[in-house]
């Protein structure tokens, strides 16, 4: 046997093990049902011999049942000890339900699933297999290749390593099996808490550090709470983790409802800080013109040849003074002078950048904000947004996987999002996901203000929260796309979610949470 394929006679055979099907039979419509059944056998139709061996060991259900009471009672004095132990509380959970569904008469036992793949060759048997695994992603169904050991443990039929345990309910439509509804736990058991499911009561939280990339995106209508729940969200992490959190308030809600719950939190202004464009503290000579063309370009949505103009001028200017910017000087530069929006634009520039201290020195650990209610000009909002932000992430960039070490909260995040192109400062920072440590927060209205971007969003951000709606429209169409909904979902529960309640849908896993947050007040945090 070679690594990865069995070579038996002349013919060569590779091993899928599938992992996880994250939806059962109950979760799909009569309709959706037929078609998956049919999907299913599309990407299991190789032109090849496949093999699907659906493992199923008995369990003896008073073991089985003594098991899980012995763990339950464990985890109990687990939480006893440490009540915060919000991880122990969960398996609790978890671990009642699966008893309810014992006494409810479902018989448990172990199972396995695998997928063996019949080549000419091995390359044939290799590539067909991470073709199937492909197809089998596409249904949103979890495969790999077999380990050595599992190929072993598959040819020794006697030896079966059936390893998960479940119930009959269970069983989905096309044979292989499927879990718990939920996401995996590792994905809302430990981190910042969100709120509580709404069916099970269980706690849910956002595991920033492990998720595979450390932004949430919040989308609701006007009133749904997305304010309240950026607050929590903020609060939460500057306490979990002492770092710089920065608030940008637009409207001026953020301020006064820290105020009102009477939290300690830095006000920075704009008006008396500089922006310190012209010396750029963080960024290295050689990309202060693309850095200065990018921020001074999105913000005033100039135009490609108004971007490249600034580009150019910029670039043989600091050729010759490299170490500070006069925009004075600039401005009058022949090209700038004749185009009255890179005049304008850089005219602004000059006035946020004279006087008072960086204000990148003046964030503190904990809550800051930067307040842009004096501010009424939408690209000058846009343009102290993008500066702070693209200036943080070069002075973050030097030391790369450290963990969580700045949040950037943006309510109304249209303001910044709106007109980005596939080069836009955000979508860039959404992209790259971990690495920097930096974790962006977003609220916006609608799935439209994400702009062009929408799709590197959506399909990026680590946490999407759809608030509660009650136009159906917008879940059958556009949710939908990103979780795993059904009809009836939307017809029973999703359109009459109350102020508060969201679906959550973490990235890499299509099963939703349905969750209701409650704002956190002062009081709420000694409970
Ligand atoms: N979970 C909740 N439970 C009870 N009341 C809430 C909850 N969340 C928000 N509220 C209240 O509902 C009102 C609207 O909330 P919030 O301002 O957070 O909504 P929003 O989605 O940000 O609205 P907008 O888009 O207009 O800013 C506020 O008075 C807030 O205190």
């Amino acid at each position: 046997m070679n690594k990865d394929v069995l070579i038996l006679d002349k013919e060569f055979i590779s091993f899928v093990i599938i992992d996880d099907v994250p939806f059962d039979y109950r979760d799909l419509s009569d309709s959706s049902l037929r078609s998956t059944i049919n999907a299913f056998h599309k990407v299991t139709n190789l032109s090849s011999q496949i093999d699907i061996i659906f493992r199923k060991k008995y369990i003896d259900q008073r073991v089985y049942t003594e098991r899980l009471l012995n763990r339950i009672q464990n985890l109990r004095i687990i939480i006893e000890n440490d009540p915060s132990n919000a991880k122990a509380k969960n398996e609790i959970e978890i671990l009642q339900s699966i008893l309810t569904r014992l006494e409810q008469g479902e018989k448990p036992f172990s199972y396995q699933i695998a997928l063996l793949v019949h080549g000419k060759s091995e390359q044939e048997a290799k590539s067909l297999a991470e073709i199937l695994i492909r197809g089998l992603g596409s249904l949103n169904i979890k495969s790999r290749l077999a380990t050595e050991k599992e190929i072993r443990d598959i040819i020794l039929l006697s030896r079966c390593k059936c390893r998960k345990e479940g119930l009959p309910s269970q069983i989905p439509f096309l044979t292989p099996f499927s879990i718990e509804k939920m996401p995996k736990p590792d994905k809302w058991s430990e981190g910042i808490y969100i709120g509580r499911d709404l069916e099970k009561g269980i706690p849910i939280f956002w595991n920033i550090e492990s998720s595979e990339n450390p932004h949430l995106l919040i989308i609701g209508p006007t009133g749904s709470g997305k304010t309240e729940l950026l607050l929590s969200l903020g609060q939460l992490i500057a306490l979990n983790y002492g770092i710089p959190v920065i608030f940008f308030d637009v409207k001026g809600d953020i301020k006064s409802r820290l105020i009102k719950n009477g939290y300690n939190f830095k006000i920075i202004n704009p008006f008396l800080h500089s922006l310190n464009l012209s010396k750029l503290t963080y960024v290295s000579s050689s990309v202060k013109p693309l850095f200065l063309e990018k921020v001074i370009g999105f913000s005033f949505k100039l135009s490609r040849e108004e971007r490249a103009i600034i580009y150019s001028v910029l670039n043989r200017y600091l050729r010759i003074n490299d170490s500070s910017i006069s925009w004075r000087d600039l401005i009058s530069d022949e090209e700038v002078w004749e185009r009255y929006p890179l005049r304008r634009a850089l005219e602004v520039i000059s006035l946020f950048d004279t006087g008072g201290p960086f204000i990148l020195d003046s964030i503190v650990n904990g809550l800051n904000v930067i307040d842009l209610t004096q501010i009424k000009d939408e690209s000058l909002r846009r343009f102290i947004i993008y500066t702070v932000i693209s200036e943080l992430y070069v002075k973050y960039s030097d030391i790369v996987d450290q963990g969580i070490r700045l949040a950037l909260i943006v309510d109304e995040a249209w303001t910044i999002l709106k007109d980005e192109d596939e080069y836009g400062i955000v979508g860039d920072l959404v992209k790259r996901g971990r690495g920097h440590g930096i974790s962006l927060l977003m609220a916006t209205q609608n799935v439209q203000d994400l702009g062009e971007n929408a799709d590197v969003f959506m399909g990026n951000v680590g946490v999407l929260c759809f608030m509660n709606n009650g136009d159906k429209e917008y879940w059958r169409s556009i949710v939908k796309r990103y979780s795993n909904i059904l009809d009836s979902d939307v017809e029973d529960k999703l359109t009459f979610m109350g102020r508060g309640e969201m679906l959550i849908r973490f990235l890499g896993d299509p099963r939703p949470i349905l969750v209701q947050h409650n704002p956190l007040t002062r009081g709420s945090l000694q409970d």
